[in-house]
């Protein structure tokens, strides 16, 4: 039976994967999750082994595609998009300590993780459009990072114009220079006043303003969108594999903001992955960590921290959780979601909790812990961290994880992304890769606007070529 994919509200028509890759947001403000999990048997995860990372990606990500796109086409986006990456292993694992691991995600060409799902994303969302003759408008939101990937993966591309909206001065400059450097002109950087969780209520609402979603032909590339999900659920497979799964269980540790992230290895072991523990590692803006705790899911006001692209406290892809380990009751997650909207918080029930607690563990470190941590582990191990891996390997390191099971920290971006932080933290300014030498020198193309609903609608109208008819 081929996957179909449900919305967590219950309100939304079911689709298929290539149906609910064009839509991104399900039309009642809902997320799509498959109706099942597909699994891999103990045989097909021990036969991971030696693959090469396109071949394991191609194994994971093709139960979940089923016939919505024919099986060598797949196959060939799946070569390509890993082509783009620096490291033949795409994701390396690099050992620092006694059974401690960092998995390398910034191989690709933005420097982070969102490159690795963004990247075969992009592809994949080309070929659905250019077979059905289709153009979209990809509406994103960004704290630093899936901005930057987003427009590398789809700029020039002619089916797709690419709006992001970044919080003004609150993504670092080598990030901000990644969304305002690129001269095609169907990506567009936008920074408006406000957080990362006002540019994604904008985008959402975005979505929810149906006439508008459907004359714009919008689509989404935040983690809204399934596809990004499910592509990042990979490397957890070949990292556990590596390390001796699926004879041996592994820990995560995962630097966490929206959720995403986290939420595909929650998926890899949803399909058979033996993963011990899943630990979300917020910074300061610890809506997760206090829920864990509590059971009570709190927005706070947003405090900048050295790892901005964490910089968030409406983590969307919770909503997921909420709907899997809550028995999939999409009314539960109506009720929340509203309680949410209207008062700023809800409550989980006592056997959701105790679901969530059974898989996830938290902790937060906070900018001295982090700092200390980048500056330690690189006189001791010779490693430098970037400020959103040390926030991981800060929780790691005082975790309650069984020293004999191997705990692989989560590395999202490369330190040169955050050049400031990490040389105020170790005295060590780490340099940017030669294919980004010349990029603090490019002159840069940012849109200035309020954060209003009518604003963005108005400019991303006057610039969508969906909006001027232009033919697929
Ligand atoms: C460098 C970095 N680390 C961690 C995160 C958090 O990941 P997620 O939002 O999937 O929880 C982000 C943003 O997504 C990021 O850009
Ligand atoms: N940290 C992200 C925020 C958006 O997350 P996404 O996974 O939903 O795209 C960023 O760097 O932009």
């Amino acid at each position: 039976m081929p996957v179909a994919y449900v919305s967590t509200r219950g309100e939304a028509p079911v689709l298929g994967f290539a149906d609910a890759l064009l839509a991104g947001l399900a039309r009642d403000g809902g997320l799509y999750v498959p109706d099942a999990w597909p699994t891999l048997s103990h045989e097909q995860i021990a036969d991971l082994a030696g693959k090469s990372y396109a071949e394991a990606a191609e194994a994971v990500i093709a139960p979940f595609v089923g016939d919505s796109i024919a099986p060598d086409k797949l196959r060939a986006m799946i070569e390509e998009a890993y082509a783009t990456f620096r490291h033949p292993a795409v994701s390396p694992l690099v050992q620092t300590g006694s059974n401690r691991f960092v998995l390398e995600l910034f191989h690709g060409p933005t420097l982070a993780f969102k490159d690795v799902a963004m990247q075969l994303l992009a592809r994949m969302m080309d070929h659905v459009l250019a077979e059905r003759g289709l153009r979209t408008t990809i509406v994103g939101a960004t704290s630093g990072d899936t901005g930057g990937a987003a427009i590398d993966a789809f700029r020039g591309r002619d089916r797709a114009d690419v709006f992001i909206l970044m919080p003004h001065g609150k993504v670092s400059e080598v990030q901000r220079r990644q969304m305002t450097t690129a001269v095609e002109d169907n990506v567009h950087a936008i920074a408006i006043d406000g957080s990362f969780d006002d540019a994604q209520a904008l985008v959402k609402a975005l979505f929810n303003h149906h006439n508008f979603r459907d004359r714009l032909a919008l689509g989404g590339v935040n983690s809204i969108n399934w596809a990004r999900v499910l592509a990042q659920a990979v490397y957890y497979f070949v990292a556990a594999v590596a390390l001796g799964a699926p004879a041996r269980g592994v820990n995560f540790v995962v630097p966490t903001g929206n959720f995403g992230d986290i939420f595909a290895g929650y998926v890899a072991k949803r399909m058979g992955l033996p993963i011990n523990r899943l630990v979300i590692a917020t910074n300061v803006n610890d809506i997760l960590a206090r829920t864990l705790e509590t059971g009570r899911y709190e927005v706070r006001g947003v405090e900048p921290t050295t790892s901005p692209s964490m910089d968030i406290q409406v983590s969307s892809n919770f909503e997921r959780l909420l709907f899997d380990a809550g028995g999939r009751d999409p009314e539960t997650v109506r009720r929340a979601m509203s309680s949410l909207a209207q008062s700023g918080a809800f409550e989980l029930d006592a056997a959701t909790l105790a679901n969530i607690r059974t898989d996830f563990d938290a902790g937060r470190a906070d900018e001295a812990a982090v700092a200390e941590t980048i500056d330690r582990v690189r006189r001791e191990t010779g490693y430098l961290l970037d400020p959103h891996t040390a926030v991981a390997y800060a929780v790691a390191e005082r975790a309650d994880l069984d020293p004999a099971t191997p705990t692989v920290v989560l590395s999202t971006a490369h330190p040169a992304k955050f050049p400031d932080a990490v040389e105020a933290a170790s005295g060590v300014r780490p340099e940017l890769p030669p294919h980004l030498a010349e990029l603090l020198e490019k002159p840069e193309k940012l849109v200035r606007l309020p954060g209003e609903l009518g604003a963005i609608e108005s400019f991303v109208e006057s610039h969508a070529r969906v909006a001027r008819g232009a033919a697929a």
